[in-house]
């Protein structure tokens, strides 16, 4: 179980290193859900002895008046050999074995933060020891709570310091150590007041009475000491620290434990209860709870390390990987995104994503209604057959049939389908441009790249540029075809008799009867009907042919001939990347290899129970 305790610490010192000591902003959860054990206590109290007697070692500056004036997390890590040596994350490689000088940099750190006023301060000192005479526990002392300001303090400090213990007291995962000095009645004790506050229930906090042997002669705390003055859920643990005196003696920590057991042992009223007093017992009581503790948050933290890791998982992802170094890495890295930008593409103009939908749209409904819109029948009006078919006859009237007359009035009307095919085409190509926009917004691995999201969108462009050109081309020409050569059995097929018209010995202007113009009419717009029939279905057909079949064939083919001309460091300037991308992902990446380490840790610690 020693393991396990040393894997919580393991992932404290990770999580603190990382800036994750549970602090907003940070990633507070991990840090929350790792138990550790806060001193709570009036000013003078006992707090920095009792922590000394657990550690068993001189380290905190103590005395009267307020002392304590920032929090102090404070790791114990038990190690074999001999030695023993601290340090601070503020320092860190720096080595204490003179555990004076521990002291003084405490002393000194404080004061760097708060000056040397009384002032307090929320900032923590982060202090590690390592010693074969501990146990594996991270501790939090606390400035003391107090009553009043003492001068050089603002009035708020009563109400600052309250709140900065409780903000650690509070977190459901803190063990709170409640010392009350047993010289002072427990009533007023500042440590069960603020316990009671956070953990009514007393299932998290130990009662530890301190200057036992402050009391007045005649009284004892058996009461206090047995639970009957006030229960917890855990029992009371009596300590007997040193005096100032034995401080100003030097009297160490060794002797000073050996006397706190002949304390309790010889003193009639706490001879019964000696098995369970004084720090050493305090220290291995608490290092116990820890141990089930910890058992019991096992799949809690299991499951938030999981969680944490998909999560940074889900976003590495959408920042998307790292860039290669090399010039073959690159181009490979642009070629790829290419390729996924492609076939997001695609997938718009099949269907797959919505979009592509609208480029029938337009061979449906748009094409139709602009061929509708051309009024050939206005167009073939009797005033206007008159008049183009006298015109074409020129100086000759016609002898049989107007050929001349058909020709332009077929040729004057099928022109004007040129209108509607080539908005055909321009519609189309605004779709198929509209839905580069879209396939670049939804490929994440262009989000990472400004610049060659840029490359992308004009090679696209330009290639669908001259995809529309092309078609543009083929479309007209489907419409210059119709009206260069006209589909002789249509009119070998009509009646004869209708062509003959006109009398001849009258004046050019009235030669042609009403009914006799109006049959021509009629019959090129039969004609001119009948082709456009056959140019609605064939211009779709040019269209797609030339622009969406090749843009899903094509779109990047010039842009992709291109690249593999480039340098490696025009290649590199198409993936600059947002530095504060780059950052964002080196940080994350940093976070969840400690996440899976500390998953890989903790899944042996759950497999081997
Ligand atoms: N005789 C005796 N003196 C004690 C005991 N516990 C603490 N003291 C003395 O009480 C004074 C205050 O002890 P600290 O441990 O500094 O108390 P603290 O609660 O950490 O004080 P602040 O951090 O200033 O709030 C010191 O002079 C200690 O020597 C005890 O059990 N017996």
């Amino acid at each position: 179980m020693e393991s396990l305790i040393s894997l919580v610490n393991k992932l404290q010192r990770a999580c603190t290193a990382l800036g994750d000591h549970g602090e907003e902003n940070a990633l507070p959860t991990l840090w929350d859900s790792l138990p550790t054990i806060a001193v709570v206590g009036g000013q003078s109290s006992g707090k920095s002895s009792v922590l000394e007697s657990i550690v068993g070692k001189d380290f905190l500056p103590r005395g009267s008046g307020i002392v304590t004036r920032r929090p102090l997390v404070l790791q114990l890590h038990k190690i074999d050999g001999e030695r023993e040596y601290a340090e601070f994350m503020h320092l860190p490689r720096k080595r204490f074995t003179d555990f004076g000088l521990v002291r003084k940099e405490i002393q000194d750190e404080t004061d760097r933060e708060t000056g040397r006023t009384k002032q307090i301060s929320p900032v923590p000192i982060h202090l590690s020891i390592y010693s074969p005479n501990v146990v594996n526990l991270t501790l939090i002392d606390l400035p003391g709570l107090t009553k009043v300001a003492v001068e050089g303090q603002p009035d708020s400090v009563v109400a600052d310091i309250e709140n900065m213990v409780r903000s650690y007291i509070e977190k459901p995962n803190c063990i709170i150590l409640a010392i009350s000095p047993a010289n002072q009645d427990l009533a007023t004790s500042d440590a069960i007041k603020m316990s009671r506050e956070v953990d009514p229930k007393g299932e998290r906090t130990f009662g530890v009475l301190t200057k036992i042997d402050l009391m007045d002669k005649g009284t004892d705390a058996v009461d206090i000491l047995e639970g009957r003055s006030y229960r917890l859920q855990y029992p009371w643990i009596g300590i007997v620290n040193r005096s100032q005196a034995d401080i100003n003696k030097n009297v160490d920590m060794i002797a000073a434990r050996r006397r706190e057991k002949e304390y309790f042992a010889n003193t009639p009223e706490y001879k019964h209860l000696a098995h369970r007093m004084g720090s050493e017992h305090l220290g291995k009581i608490l290092s116990k709870h820890l141990e089930q503790v910890i058992k019991s948050r096992i799949p809690g933290i299991q499951s938030l390390i999981n969680k944490t890791i998909a999560e940074l998982e889900g976003e590495l992802n959408r920042l998307g990987k790292p860039i290669a170094a090399d010039a073959g890495g690159k181009l490979y890295a642009i070629v790829e995104i290419c390729r996924i930008f492609d076939q997001i593409y695609k997938e718009h103009l099949d269907g797959v994503r919505p979009g592509g939908e609208k480029v029938y749209n337009v061979f449906d409904a748009q094409l139709p209604a602009a061929l509708k819109r051309l009024q050939f029948d206005k167009h073939l009006s009797m005033e206007n057959v008159r008049k183009l078919i006298t015109e074409a006859d020129g100086y000759q009237p016609h002898l049989i049939a107007p050929e001349q007359g058909y020709r332009r009035l077929i040729e004057s009307s099928l022109v004007s389908i040129r209108g509607p095919a080539d908005a055909a085409v321009d519609a189309v190509h605004a779709i198929l441009k509209d839905l580069v926009h879209k396939a670049i917004n939804e490929t994440p691995e262009l989000k990472q790249y400004p610049t060659l999201r840029v490359e992308v969108a004009n090679a696209s462009f330009e290639s669908l540029e001259r995809m529309r050109e092309e078609s543009r081309k083929a479309t007209l020409k489907l419409v210059d075809m119709e009206c260069s050569y006209l589909t002789v059995d249509f009119f070998r097929k009509l009646p004869q008799d209708i062509e003959k018209g006109g009398n001849p010995a009258q004046s050019i202007f009235d030669r042609y009867n009403d009914s006799y113009l109006r049959r021509i009419g009629t019959t090129v717009l039969a004609y001119v009907n009948m082709v456009c029939a056959s140019l609605r279905n064939s211009i779709p057909k040019s269209i797609v042919y030339c622009q969406v079949r090749e843009a899903k064939r094509s779109l990047l083919d010039h842009f992709l001939t291109e690249l593999g001309k480039k340098e490696a460091k025009q290649l590199g300037s198409m993936l600059d990347e947002d530095p504060a991308i780059m950052e964002r992902r080196a940080a994350l990446a940093k976070r969840l290899e400690l996440y899976r380490s500390a998953q890989a840790e903790i899944d042996a610690v759950a497999w081997s129970k």
